[in-house]
């Protein structure tokens, strides 16, 4: 099967031909007649793909993919399943196998059952949006850079509307010292300026793919337009009360950019949840765990504890309480799912467990002869 590469790579095919990666050539192999798409949008029964830009269209997914929820015998985790961002092969209008994946945005989904949701696969970039008016929120900012660390996709902060009165660029660059400490890179733009956005560029290039996360009103529609250098995306007045603006985004999930990388919008992206994979230290507050390790007791709780290094940073003014705190709520958030990841991982090995009975059973049988 010959592919359209040109066409894919608009995209995001992350190569300008045949894949590089040896697992995707020995994938593509075993389906010599099949061709590559990516998903677009995920539906409860199959699966919107694109072999290039414009239309999407619907198709039908892996049998194993299909079963109801709660059916447990050798059903996939919803992490083996296409998600927006996957690359699949199709044969005609069906999908017949999952490219290996990137990486991965994740979310924890709580509910009765704990859950694992992959919201969008193959993200080299999530550019998170602030903007530096009554929105700017650190904690907010710390928040996203936790939750997306570990995927495999590069964070980049975009602090917009640095060009208003009322923005002050450098103190909020300053509180982002702790962000500043791991390897983001923080830009503080004129989300509605060409130039002042160009500083991006390095993390939109061909064949990559981006995300926006932000809270509403924070500029990524307007930086979606400056990026396509058109008004194509709708936005809202923001409201200067409550610096919120309405809720406009006309949903497209995938929109190639003149830069040669695409964007993908897709609405899971807008409340993420810890999975309990996370990692405070790796994830953006490396300092906060360095400073605990240097507490007189091993398991100080920074409280009233003598010898705290954690109290003494606060007080010294080099750590900001603000950001312990926050630091505590997502260790907590973290920890409560990473029990639920526990208890459902245990539940899922009590079923195996059950699942083999049979067998083992009759290999008994088999001994008593
Ligand atoms: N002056 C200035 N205004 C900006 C900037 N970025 C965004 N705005 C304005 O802020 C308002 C909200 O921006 P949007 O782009 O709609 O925000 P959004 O993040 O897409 O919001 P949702 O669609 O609700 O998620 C609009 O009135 C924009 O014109 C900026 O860098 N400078
Ligand atoms: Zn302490």
């Amino acid at each position: 099967m010959i592919s359209d590469f040109a066409a894919l790579r608009i995209i995001g095919w992350p190569w300008a031909g045949e894949p590089e990666d040896p697992a995707w050539r020995d994938a593509m192999g075993a389906h010599p007649q099949a061709r590559p798409a990516r998903v677009v949008e995920q539906h409860r029964s199959g699966y919107m793909v694109a072999e290039g830009p414009g239309e999407g269209f619907t198709v039908e997914s892996l049998p194993e993919w299909q079963r109801p929820a709660g059916y447990r015998k050798g059903s996939s985790s919803a992490e083996q399943r296409a998600a927006v961002g996957d690359w699949v092969l199709l044969e005609g209008e069906r999908i017949v196998a999952l490219l290996p994946r990137r990486s991965a945005i994740k979310r924890g989904a709580a509910g009765e059952h704990y859950k694992q949701q992959v919201i969008a696969a193959n993200i080299d970039t999530v550019l998170v949006v602030c903007g530096l008016d009554g929105d700017f929120n650190p904690r907010r900012i710390e928040r996203y850079l936790l939750l997306v660390h570990g995927g495999g996709a590069q964070p980049v902060v975009v602090l917009t509307k640095a060009d208003k009165d009322d923005s002050d660029v450098q103190a909020a660059v300053a509180a982002l010292v702790g962000v500043a400490g791991q390897a983001v890179p923080v830009f503080a733009v004129n989300a509605k300026d060409r130039d002042s956005v160009a500083a991006l560029q390095p993390w939109l290039q061909a064949g990559m793919t981006a995300v926006l996360v932000g809270s509403s009103g924070a500029g990524k529609s307007t930086l979606t337009n400056t990026l396509l250098g058109a008004e194509k995306m709708k936005t809202a007045d923001v409201r200067e009360s409550d610096a919120r603006g309405r809720h406009t985004t006309t949903h497209r999930a995938l929109i190639p950019l003149p830069s040669g990388a695409c964007l993908i919008d897709t609405p899971g992206m807008r409340e993420l949840k810890p999975t309990g994979e996370e990692d405070l230290a790796e994830g953006g507050f490396a300092d906060i765990e360095a400073l605990a390790e240097q507490c007189r007791f091993r398991d100080c709780r920074h409280e009233r504890e003598p010898g705290c290094a954690v109290r003494a940073a606060i007080q010294g003014e080099t750590l900001d309480s603000q950001r312990f705190a926050n630091y505590l709520k997502l260790r907590d958030e973290v920890a409560g799912a990473a029990d639920r990841l526990a208890t459902r991982l245990a539940q899922k090995g009590d079923a195996k467990v059950q699942g083999k009975a049979p067998g083992k059973r009759t290999d008994d049988r088999r001994g008593r002869h």
